[in-house]
């Protein structure tokens, strides 16, 4: 299936990891109601957040975590960690009151960053669909 190609899907991942802030303004930019969730963005201007130390540290929370959960893919060791770690985040951001519709918005936004890099193509999107499904069905039921 295509979710064993994630070799392709990691080293396409590695190319992008590194615009943690890019990631997360273009999330903001399309759904202000994602950064009203944060107690220190709410209200505030995006493109003057954007050049600060607190944006780029929580940029590099969220994409650490994901350069995590990909790193720990094609190992079925590791599935144990993916789970505990996906769990995690669900029931974390629960009780921080966010649904599944907004991480339906942050997957949206996401994708149309992935999709506008170079390292993207048929192949890389075949694979990171079919593991993402099984990522965010973990995370929903976690949410829900
Ligand atoms: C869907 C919209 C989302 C909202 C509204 C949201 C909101 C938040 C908030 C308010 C915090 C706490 C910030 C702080 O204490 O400084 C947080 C923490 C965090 N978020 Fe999100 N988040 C979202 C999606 C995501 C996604 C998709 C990921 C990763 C794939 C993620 C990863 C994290 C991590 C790793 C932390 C720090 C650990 C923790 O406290 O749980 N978030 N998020």
């Amino acid at each position: 299936t295509p979710c064993d190609d994630f070799k392709i899907m990691q080293e396409a991942w590695n190319t992008m990891k590194n615009e943690e802030v890019e990631i997360l303004y273009t999330v903001f930019k399309a759904y202000p109601d994602i950064q009203a969730k944060f107690p220190q963005f709410v209200g505030k201007d995006l493109e003057t957040i954007k050049g600060t130390a607190e944006f780029a540290v929580h940029a590099t929370r969220i994409v650490s975590f994901m350069t995590e959960v990909i790193s720990l893919l094609g190992n079925p060791d590791n599935l144990p960690a993916i789970m505990t770690l996906l769990s995690k985040l669900g029931k974390d951001h629960k009780s921080r009151g966010i649904t599944v519709k907004q991480f339906d918005e942050f997957h949206e936004a996401f994708h149309n960053f992935l999709h506008t890099h170079s390292a993207w193509n048929d192949n890389v999107d075949a694979a990171w669909h079919c593991n993402e499904k099984k990522i965010r069905k973990v995370i929903n039921a976690n949410l829900e």
